[in-house]
């Protein structure tokens, strides 16, 4: 497989029926461009990583990255980080991902310890850790199924250890999220997707990526365990959080 990366032109014809967004072949082809040109910040965030870990990790400390995608976050620490700072294990459930993300984890980091397993993070079976990422990746879990897993996550984190947890949310008053919604299409708009893009992929993703606001998430990492959890950064309805274990 080519190492190539696409514009992402998914939603740009005009489609009869607008299938529910998955994580195929397809969008793993043009996958940096489409997060990079979707997610407002996520440059920003990936780039707070290194710090966060020199902070917050013991040396040779391990890191789960929880539907890593392309492991972006394992490329991200290695660029920040000797490789004998840490030991890097992504966690993806689609097989186009995973296959992909260790492809050029492979070739672009020989020297670090990095590896992609497919799995499903509601079931996997946890190493302890002292930091876990979660980037964009529990948003497209079930709500009734986010509490557990949290849970398991502050169980297999190591005592001092930090969960960094980056969303999408909803804003509590109605009035605010609709300003926060048009704002993001703009920046859609202002990052070359068009209207139709912009509708279509919003169709695709509805009931498939489910938004809590930022206070039904800071309950959630409370009642999981966590002793103190804050927000460190918002741009528009993105946001990331980082909790930490006593
Ligand atoms: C928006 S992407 C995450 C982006 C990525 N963390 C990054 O920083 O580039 C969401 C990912 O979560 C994965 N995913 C969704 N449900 C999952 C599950 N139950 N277990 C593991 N991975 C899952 C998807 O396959 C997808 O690759
Ligand atoms: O495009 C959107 O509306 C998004 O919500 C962006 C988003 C995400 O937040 O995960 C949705 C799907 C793709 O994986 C990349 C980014």
């Amino acid at each position: 497989m080519s190492d190539a990366s696409y514009r992402d032109a998914i939603f740009s014809t005009p489609l009869d029926r607008v299938a529910r967004f998955s994580f195929d072949e397809r969008v793993v082809a043009c996958f940096p461009d489409m997060i990079r040109r979707s997610v407002p910040g996520y440059g920003q965030i990936l780039a707070m990583l290194g710090p966060l870990a020199r902070r917050h990790l013991r040396h040779g400390g391990h890191v789960y990255d929880l539907g890593c995608s392309l492991g972006a976050a394992g490329l991200a620490l290695a660029g920040q980080l000797p490789p004998d700072a840490f030991r890097y294990t992504g966690v993806d459930l689609s097989p186009a991902m995973v296959e992909r993300a260790g492809e050029t984890l492979g070739a672009e980091c020989p020297e670090h310890a990095l590896t992609v397993v497919e799995g499903d993070i509601r079931d996997l079976d946890y190493r302890p850790s002292g930091m876990i990422l979660l980037n964009f990746t529990l948003q497209f879990l079930a709500p009734e199924e986010r509490d557990a897993v949290i849970a398991h996550l502050h169980e297999a984190l190591e005592p001092g250890g930090v969960l960094v947890l980056s969303e999408k949310v909803v804003a509590e008053d109605e009035q605010d999220n609709a300003w926060l919604v048009e704002r993001y299409h703009d920046f859609k708009r202002a990052n070359g997707y068009s209207e139709l893009e912009i509708s279509q992929k919003r169709t695709a993703l509805e009931n498939v990526l489910v938004p809590d606001t930022l206070a039904a998430h800071h309950a959630r990492l409370a009642k999981a365990g966590f002793a103190r959890s804050l927000t460190w950064f918002q741009y528009l309805n993105f946001a990331s959080l980082i909790a930490f274990k006593e």
